[in-house]
């Protein structure tokens, strides 16, 4: 049994555990860990676990693990492991850290982190008559509706996430309502968590970007149901670039857990 020191952050709702694992406490590649820490039963409870790990060309390494063990990027974790690099001294108000999918660049202003996303490629939008499927780091199915508030997001997101062409890989399902050119709300349901989450920083990037294509204007604002998030972007040649992803990210407790 060994006794792990662990920090709690929150970006819009979306709650991590976060570890300092410089010293190499944790093995980055055992995925219980993951399962047991995110629990919110039997372990601290959580939307994912953040491991801080040294790199040598980049000011902290982040990996990302759903409370399932799999691993993708995350858009709120990134935003919250930056606050957590300020905490530990590791950086200041600005930096380069490399994330699940490549390098990302962020800077702090109080408790707003604003993160660099990368670029999204044409083939990685692919548009349908009645959806969009996004990949902003992990995978997006975009689909707009009206009156989200009453959606059954953990059921009918289930239903397109187990559908037989997503079932495999997963997918993460999010409910897009437009607001305005430049405002819209999303609700998501994600995989990995199996379960709709408060927000979604890859998924509300990928439905400003549908919400573009769709007429409307960047920056987007975006209101998920844990607070508000923005998403600016160009469109170029059918690409989304310079995107960055801009909102809270803030400690809520730390302690120490055995397992
Ligand atoms: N909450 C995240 C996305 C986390 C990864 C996702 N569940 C997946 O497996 O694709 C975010 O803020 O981007």
């Amino acid at each position: 049994m060994i006794e792990i020191p662990f920090h709690k952050y929150q970006g819009t709702g979306n709650d991590f555990v976060m570890v300092d694992n410089r010293s190499g406490l944790i093995d980055r590649n055992d995925k219980k860990f993951a399962q047991k820490l995110c629990d919110r039963k039997f372990g601290v409870g959580s939307d994912g676990l953040i491991l801080i790990e040294n790199h040598e060309k980049y000011d902290f390494e982040m990996v990302f693990f759903n409370p399932d063990g799999s691993q993708s990027m995350c858009g709120n974790g990134s935003r919250c492991a930056v606050k957590f690099a300020q905490y530990l001294a590791i950086i200041e108000d600005r930096t380069i850290f490399l994330s699940t999918d490549g390098v990302h660049t962020a800077t702090i202003d109080g408790d707003t982190v604003s993160l660099s996303m990368q670029d999204v490629q044409p083939d990685k939008i692919v548009t349908f008559p009645e959806h969009f499927t996004i990949n902003t780091g992990s995978p997006h199915y975009v689909i707009f509706a009206s009156n989200i508030e009453h959606k059954s997001v953990k059921e009918e997101g289930a239903q397109i996430r187990y559908s037989d062409e997503f079932k495999e890989k997963g997918i993460n399902v999010n409910f897009v309502e437009k607001l305005g050119k430049q405002k819209i709300a999303v609700r998501t349901y994600e995989r990995g968590v199996e379960d709709e989450t408060l927000s979604c920083g890859t998924g509300v990037t990928a439905c400003a970007i549908a919400h573009v294509l769709h007429g409307g204007v960047s920056p987007v604002h975006i209101s998920t149901l844990g607070g508000d998030l923005i998403v600016k972007f160009d469109l170029q040649d059918g690409a989304a670039k310079n995107v960055y992803l801009e909102g809270p990210a803030m400690k809520v407790y730390e302690g120490q857990i055995k397992l």
